[in-house]
């Protein structure tokens, strides 16, 4: 570990590496993906997470509610759910459902009207540098470069130091922006800001990454690699993933577990047993299709 606390972390040679390359198809994938869909009980309580082996999950939201104004409507409205170590789940649902207010829960910068957050067994009462954040946008400053913005969470605690600097430049890297880390956001593109972003709420060391659509605004390309990265990124440091997407292929793509909200609740939620790393045909796989089509069919039932 170095004096500014953040142990280095090894940047891969290049993007992508541990996936196939493109064009060559696994022939077991459509085997291995026989049962990929494991959908819960639709009514209620089998919504509440099966148990976790014993184990005791790292991030639970336990009855939590949360209303804007203390005589207003429920926004979050009585959701349990359970992340273990490691895992990705995704979250689903129409705008104004509630997503980002959930998931402001789970980042503590909203304290729950009623329940609980915990993280690690512990309750949550606030921000938690164990937690990192991306955004809808990129919310990067334009006046600095890609790498004083990645520096700023140490920046604007303290001086950075000599290995602050580098624990930076090794984010770049992993997120394949280790050329562009002089280049302020006005000259990089659309998927490099996110991918600084990115490399941003890695500097902490977090645990816990919590997404907002960020990759919501990508072309669809920019995008399946960006996806890609973040599952490398992932599977390389051990994180723990919630990640909210309007994009049922998004989730399908992602998520370890996806579930679907409305009004508030969960409606739905369903285990995905496709294999990882996720294979580039897999969308094209007809146990994907069955996965997002599922889905679609409770989003719908949704209303
Ligand atoms: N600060 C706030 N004060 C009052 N109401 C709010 C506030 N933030 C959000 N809301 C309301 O809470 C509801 C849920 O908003 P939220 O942003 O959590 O939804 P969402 O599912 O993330 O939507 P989207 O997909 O459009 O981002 C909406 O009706 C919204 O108007």
């Amino acid at each position: 570990m170095d004096e500014g606390g953040t142990p280095p972390i090894r940047p891969s040679a290049s993007l992508g590496t541990t996936f196939p390359a493109r064009g060559k198809e696994d022939p077991g994938l459509a085997a291995r993906c026989a049962n990929a869909v494991a959908p819960q009980d639709d009514e209620g309580a089998g919504l509440r997470q099966p148990a976790l082996d014993g184990q005791a999950p790292f991030v639970a939201i336990e009855n939590a509610s949360y209303r804007y104004r203390p005589a207003g409507p429920p926004i979050v409205d009585g959701i349990d759910w359970a992340i273990p170590r490691g895992a990705i789940h995704c979250l689903l649902g129409r705008s104004g459902c509630g997503k980002t207010t959930l998931l402001k829960l789970a980042a503590g910068l909203l304290l729950p009207s009623g329940g609980a957050i915990r993280i690690g067994g512990a309750a949550l009462g606030g921000p938690d540098p164990r937690i990192g954040f991306v955004f809808q946008t990129p919310t990067l400053l334009d006046w600095l470069s890609a790498l004083d913005n990645v520096l700023l969470p140490v920046s604007l605690k303290r001086r950075p130091r000599a290995a602050d600097r580098e624990a930076a430049r090794e984010r770049l890297a992993l997120v394949g922006l280790g050329d562009l880390a002089e280049r302020r956001p006005p000259e990089l593109s659309g998927g490099q800001q996110s991918r600084v972003a990115l490399a941003r709420a890695l500097m902490g060391e977090p645990d816990l990454l919590l997404f907002d659509e960020p990759f919501a605004a990508l072309d669809a390309i920019t995008r399946e690699e960006l996806q890609d990265d973040l599952l490398r990124l992932c599977a390389l440091r051990g994180s723990t993933a919630l990640f909210v997407t309007h994009d049922i292929a998004e989730a399908v793509y992602l998520g370890d577990r996806v579930a679907v909200m409305a009004a508030g609740r969960i409606v739905h939620a369903q285990d995905l047993d496709l294999p990882r790393p996720r294979p580039h045909g897999l969308r094209y796989d007809p146990a994907f299709a069955a996965a997002c089509r599922t889905l679609r069919g409770a989003m719908d039932g949704a209303g």
